[in-house]
């Protein structure tokens, strides 16, 4: 058995001005900072001790991990950091206020961006100033596999090697992992191993700073699930 502890990062600067977000690395709010806080409290009444974490390489994600692990007195676990546990690229529509999207492209079509299985956000290009091409962290990425935006569809398919070369290969050793990520590429991950269609993830909604918390066997069948 082993336990797998999906978070999405606390509230973020652009979640409280209702920004798309995607890859632009935002920090924390100060409410994000306590949100991240108390889920390290949560863990740390539940008794759970973690053996290995996973991020992605943006500040919110991180620093929500690190709040989390401090709190329950686990700040020591080992932990990777990968661009393929990033957000889901929102594309040319990072930086944009989502409700003026919506009043400019409709609800329907901000919805279908925003939640739908296969539907691309408008792309950004590689020369345009806010193409991850230019931030250093992507630096030894191919140029060809830096997205200018994702949907889930491309989302979970650039986070699955990662699920299968380090987490599901933990999960399989018995070892408890916590994955501090985002929203859409957690949506992308639990549907993965929920073995949700592309119908109904389009509901499927994480929390910001809430764990969410599975018992897995060894063949990481799903024998329990709690939200904290
Ligand atoms: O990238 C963002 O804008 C947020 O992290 C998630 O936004 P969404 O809930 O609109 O997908």
């Amino acid at each position: 058995m082993a336990k797998l502890v999906f978070i999405r990062h606390g509230q973020s600067e652009w979640n409280l001005k209702n920004l798309f977000t995607g890859w632009e690395d935002v920090n924390l709010s100060e409410q994000g900072v306590e949100e991240a806080k108390a889920a390290g409290r949560k863990l740390k009444e539940a008794g759970i001790e973690f053996d290995q974490a996973y991020t992605s390489v943006l500040t919110r994600a991180i620093k929500t991990l690190h709040f989390a692990l401090e709190e329950s007195d686990q700040l020591w676990v080992p932990e990777v950091k990968s661009w393929r546990l990033n957000e889901r690229h929102y594309g040319a529509l990072q930086g944009m206020d989502k409700k003026e999207t919506a009043d400019k492209y409709g609800e329907d079509q901000v919805h279908i961006w925003r939640r739908s299985y296969d539907t691309l956000p408008p792309l950004l290009s590689a020369d345009d100033e806010g193409s991850a091409a230019n931030d250093r962290r992507y630096a030894d990425l191919d140029p060809r596999t830096i997205p200018g935006g994702e949907n889930l569809k491309v989302t979970l398919e650039r986070a699955i090697p990662f699920w299968e070369d380090h987490i599901a290969k933990d999960l399989r050793a018995g070892k408890n992992v916590i994955v501090a990520a985002h929203g859409n590429s957690l949506r992308a991950l639990t549907k993965y191993i929920e073995n949700i269609s592309d119908e109904d993830i389009m509901d499927v909604e994480m929390a910001t700073g809430q764990p969410v918390v599975y018992d897995l066997d060894r063949d990481l069948q799903i024998t329990n699930k709690v939200k904290l």
